[in-house]
């Protein structure tokens, strides 16, 4: 039964998904005599959280109630202690949560307080979905870079395109709203300048039937050499573009781009190249907690080489173009010998449609 109701605090806090970054997903669901006596998420950044809204519901009889959270809860020192207060005034006899606050800098810590007061608290219920689906905010809390997620869709001989540069689509429609959804968990969206040229991808998010939150979608172009009428350079409201350029930019193409409403940011090349670590440290910087990049190869190379990526999704469809000149998913200068490949952990696969995705882990 405990695995019941966290499954459903897990399923309202995935409803915060691409709103309240880099904030964590947060769910909470109040239960007495086995029966739901109210549910909350937090959707809105800045909002109230989901624990003090489940608690501030009606006037009934909360004694001997429990309280199941995905995650311990999160924020500054008056809004845990008011939380705490309502907790205790309400009576609740049991508190469950998934996974701890890792914020290094936490002011209260939640737990430890709530065990002070003589009120039972339990971690670590179904903790590896509630340390996965927070994966993202634990890393960027404590490292202040972007959780970087990588993914590819590729046939099964491995290419991630025709020998002409045709790639469109490898994979099938189900794979390709599977994308959608990570589009929609993160902060920003990251390709090359030759993706933008070879494909002129949208890079939006689009799923039927949900609110949506568009990615910041930010091109590597060193000399900002893409086409002034890419679909990524018709910017508005909710569709914002960042190109990460060389300092070397001229001042021209800074200008053209700009006038798009598409945002510069410039860094100093180093051997000819844009330091991958450079560009995870300026978007943390810039707040950005976590970053999906959908190549192309090029990019997916410098992304591996520079040893920032976290998490790994392929998508293998069941094709064969063949070709020795069709592009493989990871460019760069590769490694010399099979011992030193990166190998991924934690392994999932799915089958999604006709295709597979596998999900793995670098770390
Ligand atoms: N999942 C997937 N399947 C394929 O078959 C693909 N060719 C790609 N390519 C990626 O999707 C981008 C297109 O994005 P929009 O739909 O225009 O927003 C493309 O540029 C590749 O990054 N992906």
């Amino acid at each position: 039964m405990n695995e019941h109701f966290m499954k459903r605090a897990i399923e309202l806090a995935y409803l915060g998904s691409g709103f309240i970054n880099p904030d964590p997903l947060s769910g909470a669901v109040l239960v007495k005599d086995n029966i739901v006596l109210g549910e909350s998420c937090y959707r809105t950044f800045g909002a109230a959280s989901a624990e003090l809204e489940v608690l501030s519901y009606g006037l009934c009889d909360l004694s001997g109630a429990e309280l199941y959270l995905n995650i311990e809860p999160f924020g500054n020192k008056a809004k845990l202690t008011e939380l705490i207060r309502v907790i205790k005034d309400r009576k609740i006899e049991k508190i469950y949560i998934g996974i701890e606050d890792r914020n290094p800098r936490k002011e209260i810590h939640f737990i430890e307080e709530l065990k002070h007061l003589g009120i039972s608290c339990e971690l670590g219920i179904l903790k590896d979905e509630c340390e996965e689906m927070n994966e993202i905010y634990s890393h960027y809390i404590v490292n202040k870079t972007p959780y970087v997620i990588v993914k590819w869709a590729m046939t099964l001989d491995g290419k991630l395109a025709t020998k002409t540069g045709d790639s469109k689509w490898i994979s099938s429609e189900e794979s390709l709203r599977f994308v959608h959804h990570l589009r929609q968990r993160v902060s920003a969206i990251l390709v090359g300048e030759n993706t933008v040229r070879k494909d002129d991808p949208l890079l939006t998010t689009r799923l039927e039937g949900v609110q949506i939150s568009n990615p910041i979608r930010i091109i590597i172009s060193k000399y900002g050499d893409i086409p002034m009428e890419a679909k990524v350079l018709q910017v508005d409201e909710s569709t914002k573009t960042w190109i990460i350029a060389s300092e070397l930019i001229s001042k021209e193409r800074e200008e053209s781009i700009c006038n798009l409403g598409a945002r510069i940011l410039k860094l100093k090349e180093k051997n000819g190249h844009i330091d991958f670590n450079k560009v995870m440290d300026l978007l943390g910087r810039l707040g950005i907690d976590s970053v999906y990049i959908e190549g192309g190869s090029a990019v997916l190379g410098s992304a591996f080489e520079s040893g920032c990526v976290h998490k790994v999704y392929t998508a293998i469809a069941p094709k064969i173009v063949g070709g020795n000149k069709a592009v493989t998913p990871v460019g760069g200068n590769g490694i010399e010998r099979m011992n030193d490949a990166i190998v991924l952990k934690r392994l999932s696969y799915e089958i999604v449609g006709p295709d597979v995705i596998i999900k793995g882990y670098i770390y």
